[in-house]
């Protein structure tokens, strides 16, 4: 069996609204395995960036420990590469400019950063687009380069966070394959997080499902289906039958 590249060990979490204490995560315990691509689902509120900001490190847990790569580290900023909700691509800084960044904050050398940029957006199918904006791009664009950003801080962890929400439906499946033929290719470990059931399933290889408050367990579902993967796959009978029991459990949810 591969390694765990990442741990929660009873990670309890809350957070202060007005006089009180509500908790969110309650002693929870779960591993991501090398080179594994998992989503994350449950309705909204439910804790799913949360999980995000405490791996980034945005966010210190009240106890329990988190383990990235086996080291248990207080400040994680820049062990993962993270991809937040908006794309936040700085639109004063050109796409060059803005790809560079994680390089720039960890100090690579000018020479050496500006070999993995060229790479990288040739790779991204960017080339070209050194000296535009991100207003010039597309939406599909934007989150190649927003990506690009995410694989460039080096880490075999990449969070990804509702990365194709805002995109139209076409747009949508083409990244969707597109991501995945740059997961098959790179190896890396991938936190998905999406609203979006089918999307899921055609990603991952487990799903991790939010279903209470505060949460004490992920519920998890592993996808049957072969890689690699394709459209049709989501017809299969197993599969359109984890599909109903995951709309299930998300609707099962206690009320927020
Ligand atoms: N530091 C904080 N201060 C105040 N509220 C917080 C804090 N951290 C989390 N919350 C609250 O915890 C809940 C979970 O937030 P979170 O963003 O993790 O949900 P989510 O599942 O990602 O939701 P969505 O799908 O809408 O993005 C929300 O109600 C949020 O307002």
């Amino acid at each position: 069996m591969s390694k765990a590249v990442l741990e929660f060990k009873d990670v309890s979490f809350q957070y202060q609204e007005t006089d009180k204490s509500i908790d969110l995560l309650d002693s929870l315990h779960f591993r991501v395995f090398d080179g594994e691509f998992i989503s994350i689902i449950g309705a909204s509120g439910s804790g799913k960036s949360t999980l995000f900001r405490l791996i980034t490190g945005l966010e210190q847990p009240v106890s329990g420990s988190i383990h990235i790569n086996g080291e248990q580290r207080p400040n994680r900023l820049g062990s993962v590469g993270y991809m937040p909700q908006q794309d936040l691509l700085m639109p004063w800084r050109t796409i060059y400019e803005n790809a560079v960044l994680p390089l720039e904050i960890k100090g690579v050398s000018k020479q050496d950063a500006h070999q993995q940029v060229v790479k990288g957006l040739k790779e991204f199918g960017l080339s070209g687009y050194e000296q535009n904006y991100p207003s010039d791009l597309s939406g599909g664009m934007k989150q190649r380069v927003s990506f690009l950003r995410a694989v460039l801080s080096g880490s075999n962890i990449l969070l990804l966070d509702e990365p194709f929400s805002a995109l139209d439906a076409m747009t949508k499946l083409s990244m969707q394959e597109w991501l995945l033929a740059q997961w098959e290719k790179r190896g890396q470990t991938i936190l998905f997080i999406t609203h979006d059931v089918n999307e899921a399933l055609f990603l991952s290889d487990r799903i991790f499902i939010l279903t209470e408050r505060p949460v004490k367990q992920l519920k998890e579902a592993v996808v049957p289906m072969n890689r690699p993967r394709t459209l049709s796959g989501l017809h299969a009978p197993e599969v359109t039958k984890m599909k109903e029991q995951l709309i299930e459990q998300l609707r099962e949810r206690i009320s927020l």
